[in-house]
């Protein structure tokens, strides 16, 4: 199969929207070269361990490239794309150029094999690609992914806050629940805290087609349960944690399908929410009946995590 990749130049105050808009309108396997990351040099806490290749990134401003499948794209995403950031509340857009490439699928594989590099992303997990070799250190626990066109290397902030909540809550024993799976990551995560039984689930068929593809390459593919389903629509067994990276206005749809699902003290990971966003959903779980536990932030995203208390 081929693919369309649309490449944009943005400026910087448009950044923390940029992903939103693009999976709003379908794109897969969002790429962003800030011009700033050349400038912070290697990691200093989590982060990619390698050194930034100075001609992967823009002299100035942000460098979004995005791809679509021949079967996906249509030449109105682009003005869907433009509309949408021009309609971006309080934000000044002066910087705004978009330009498409066709690409053939062993060129696309290459593409994101170039953006994708063994990173910390937690003080536990490290994810490596899976064409990668690493030395793993003693306390490392190593994800290895291939994540094709599925959302979920864990570099994005809202991935990595869910990895740092997962390490830190989710006890051996767990039933877990993880909506929007993607990758496969967090479930992957959970397995490896000892969590059991676990359910992964996807509106999007290849998204749940590349995650049993990774659990398989993680060994879990017999402890993790996949499907497709749309948020907790169908489920009926109750957990211990669920987990959601979506968007904002896709978790407040689900805060209390998460409530009556869950067990007495059970845990909400919810993750893929802007800023602004914060207040509308600690609000909404609040009056569902959660009690808030705590919120992290990082690069203009939120991540909360709600206990059911009756
Ligand atoms: C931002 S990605 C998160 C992937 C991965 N869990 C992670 O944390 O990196 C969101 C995922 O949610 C899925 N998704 C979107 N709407 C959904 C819905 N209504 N029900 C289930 N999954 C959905 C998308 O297909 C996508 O794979």
């Amino acid at each position: 199969m081929d693919y369309k990749e649309i490449t944009l130049m943005i400026n910087h105050e448009v950044e923390p929207f940029i992903a939103d808009i693009l999976n709003e309108l379908g794109a897969n396997g969002i790429v962003i070269e800030d011009s700033l990351e050349l400038q912070k040099g290697r990691i200093e806490t989590f982060g990619e361990i390698y050194e930034l290749n100075p001609a992967d990134y823009p002299d100035q401003d942000v460098r979004v490239k995005c791809y679509y499948s021949q079967f996906d794209y249509n030449d109105r995403l682009l003005t869907e794309i433009e509309q949408a950031v021009y309609s971006l509340h309080d934000v000044e857009v002066t910087r705004f150029e978009i330009s498409t490439a066709a690409i053939k699928d062993a060129d696309w594989e290459n593409e994101w094999k170039n953006h994708f590099h063994a990173f910390k992303a937690s003080e536990k997990f490290t994810v490596v690609p899976s064409w990668e070799d690493y030395q793993a250190e003693d306390d490392e626990e190593v994800i290895q992914l291939d994540p094709g066109m599925a959302f979920g290397t864990g570099d994005h902030a809202t991935t990595s806050m869910c990895l740092r909540l997962v390490e830190q809550y989710v006890k051996p024993g767990m039933s877990v629940i993880d909506v929007g799976t993607g990758s496969g990551i967090l479930s992957i995560a959970a397995h490896r805290m000892g969590a059991a039984p676990i359910r992964a689930v996807d509106l999007d068929k290849v998204a749940v087609r590349v995650a049993e593809e990774n659990f398989a390459i993680n060994h879990c593919q017999d402890a993790i349960e996949t499907d497709t389903g749309n948020l907790l629509v169908c489920e009926t067994e109750t957990r211990d944690v669920v987990i959601a990276n979506i968007l904002a206005h896709i978790v407040d749809l689900m805060v209390d399908d998460a409530f009556n699902l869950l067990n007495e003290d059970g845990l909400f990971i919810a993750s893929g929410i802007i800023d602004e966003k914060e207040k509308l959903i600690t609000d909404h779980m609040i009056a569902a009946g959660f009690k808030v536990v705590t919120v992290m932030r990082e690069k203009g995203w939120v991540a909360i995590l709600a206990r059911k208390v009756q």
